[in-house]
């Protein structure tokens, strides 16, 4: 018998269609599983789930008796409880490095879009207003040879900050929970405390994942020590930032503008007053949503979980102590 698959969300077809020759898979590819009485029979059978946050606590596992492994389509885990899953010998996996260019491009497309205006400026265009000369208050301001604090140079920051020195001649700041040889010597990045990096900075960017130590990470405090000038770049997760927090510094002018990729709830309620102002530029949580890198990612997912499926220890495995206890 073939052992069951659950797919859930953003799986790319050409990967599914491969998993279907192995196993006997299950799709989802509507967020809005709870209650949904296909989902808990398929999760019930699954001997694996791949896919996109799909959240895995304590009661979804409580109904997932025959799970061995769990396989995010994401680098970012913090939808999974991994003690619980590590305490009940299941496997968990993410994609990290196939996205690391990918996302480093959008969030450096986000912060040049904020900068410029980009946005504002192309419905500008498109609404017909541009009939006369430009006003000095819709000018951007620059973004080469700039200060870019980076607040997590793992290898997304890392990636940034390859094009922020390569490509615009940035002096770089950075705060990580280590110092990086890779970024210093290569990217001519400065090592900072926090504190330092968010006074220093023209722009500070986000690249932390969600933890218990990040949630609200940048808030009130932090919004008051960035410069008046300041552009703050959110491309990690929406917890790590105090949301109304944010539109305050952005209303106050305590910073200049934002961009961000990410919200503490997603999709956003259009409701959201960050939604109303013309300093913020937004995308929907698209930093490694390409077509090329969505599939790299399905790729890696898959071939975490059939080595998983197959006994063998998955290439990017999160954690290594179930494995070992095995
Ligand atoms: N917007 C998107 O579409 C998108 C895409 C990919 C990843 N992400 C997010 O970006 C995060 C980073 O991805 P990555 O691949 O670069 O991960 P990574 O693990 O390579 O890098 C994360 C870095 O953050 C540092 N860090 C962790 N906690 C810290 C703290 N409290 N203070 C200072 N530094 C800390 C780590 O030392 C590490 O260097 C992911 O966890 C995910 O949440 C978002
Ligand atoms: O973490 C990631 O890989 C992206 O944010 C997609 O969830």
């Amino acid at each position: 018998m073939k052992p069951n698959v659950l797919v859930y969300m953003r799986v790319d077809k050409r990967v599914i269609k491969e998993l279907e020759k192995e196993y006997e898979v299950t799709s989802f590819h509507n967020h809005e599983y709870i209650g949904n009485p296909d989902f808990d029979l398929a999760l019930k059978k699954a001997d694996g789930i791949i896919g996109l946050s799909l959240k895995v606590t304590k009661e979804l596992l409580d109904n997932a008796p025959n799970l061995k492994v769990v396989c995010n389509v994401s680098v970012g885990y913090d939808n999974l409880d991994l003690e619980e899953l590590s305490k009940r010998k299941i496997l968990a996996t993410n994609t990290p490095g196939v996205l690391d260019d990918t996302t480093a491009d959008a969030i450096f497309g986000l912060l040049l879009s904020t900068a410029r205006r980009i946005p504002e400026l192309d419905q500008f265009v498109k609404s017909g207003q541009w009939d006369i000369s430009l006003q000095p208050d819709q000018y951007g301001v620059d973004v080469h040879h700039k200060t870019l604090g980076i607040i997590g140079m793992g290898n997304i920051g890392r990636a940034i900050a390859r094009r922020a020195h390569f490509g615009f001649g940035m002096d770089i700041l950075y705060h990580n929970r280590s110092k990086n040889k890779e970024a210093e010597e290569l990217y001519q990045a400065s090592y900072c405390e926090f504190d330092d990096l968010l006074t220093q900075s023209d722009f500070v960017c986000l690249m932390v994942p969600a933890t218990k130590e990040t949630e609200k990470m940048i808030g009130a405090k932090e919004f008051q020590k960035m410069k008046k000038s300041a552009i703050f770049i959110n491309g990690s997760r929406g917890k790590n930032v105090d949301e109304e927090a944010l539109y305050h510094a952005l209303v106050n002018k305590e910073i200049h503008a934002a961009g961000i990729d990410v919200f503490t709830n997603e999709p956003t309620n259009p409701d959201n007053p960050l939604l109303t102002l013309k300093n913020l530029v937004t995308l929907p949580h698209i930093g490694s949503s390409t077509t090329e890198c969505e599939y790299n990612m399905s790729k890696l997912a898959a071939k975490n979980l059939r080595a998983a499926l197959n006994g063998e220890k998955p290439p990017s495995l999160l954690n290594e102590t179930s494995w070992l206890i095995k």
